[in-house]
């Protein structure tokens, strides 16, 4: 079983496969994003009954703005329909809600509603929710490194300030206490990144789980869980 004590602080995400799970029952892509709302609700309760601290979840990658804008629009506003239906029950059940991601690239009232919803949550310490939409971890290091020449030529800080710590702060992540993911889970079978969290992955455990997200529950979060629970975390030293 499951031991409470080597439970991940923070878990991140890469929801994938709502697609192929709509495909195969003959339905639009549309279907599989519903479908996949299901799941993130029973991740999120799970991860709040068992000690998680932060979950971080690809929902929306910058690279994804190519895809039909039938389906964009859909993705829109499903993520406006769920937020306004879950934020009393996040306010609730104590989930600070947080977003990170080119906002500016949303629709303005779905921009609103995600301030809205942060101020309303920022308070709340169960679980940390973080959602990444319309997010680029390429593009995350770029902000950062943006910010970090501007305090230098306004002389705010010196060259040699800039190590790990400073960068941290200037990624979007700097939202949460803790910035890097100790299980990284992809479903749906694909083996990569996909340009989610970059920096932040230096030390992250992988899980790769071959169901599609919409399929993935109690028990393929379980397998997840415990398959980290065994692993042997050195971070660079020796065992
Ligand atoms: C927007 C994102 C959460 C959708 C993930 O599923 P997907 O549409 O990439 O599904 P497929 O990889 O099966 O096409
Ligand atoms: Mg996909």
């Amino acid at each position: 079983g499951l031991r409470r004590d080597l439970m991940p602080r923070h878990v991140a995400v890469i929801m994938d496969g709502n697609g192929r799970w709509a495909k195969q029952r003959g339905l639009p892509p549309g279907a599989g994003h519903e479908a996949g709302v299901q799941s993130l609700r029973e991740m999120i309760e799970l991860c709040g009954r068992w000690g998680v601290r932060v979950l971080t979840v690809f929902a929306f990658s910058y690279d994804n703005w190519i895809r039909p804008s039938v389906e964009v629009q859909f993705l829109m506003s499903l993520f406006e329909r769920v937020i306004k239906s879950e934020l009393d029950s996040f306010v609730g059940e104590g989930i600070r809600v947080s977003v990170i991601g080119d906002s500016s690239r949303l629709p303005e009232s779905l921009q609103k509603l995600i301030s809205e919803t942060e101020e309303k949550t920022k308070d709340n310490s169960i679980l940390q929710l973080i959602v990444a939409a319309s997010y680029s971890g390429k593009y995350d290091v770029v902000q950062a490194c943006k910010s970090i020449a501007h305090k230098v030529k306004d002389e705010v800080i010196q060259v040699d300030d800039i190590d790990e710590s400073l960068i941290e702060q200037e990624l979007e992540t700097s939202c949460t206490q803790y910035p890097y993911p100790d299980l990284l889970i992809r479903t749906s079978g694909e083996l990569r990144v996909s340009n989610f969290l970059l920096w932040q992955l230096a030390y992250t455990e992988l899980f790769f789980a071959p169901a599609l997200w919409p399929d993935f529950g109690k028990p393929e979060f379980i397998q997840a869980l415990a398959s980290f629970q065994q692993r042997q975390r050195r971070f660079g030293g020796r065992s």
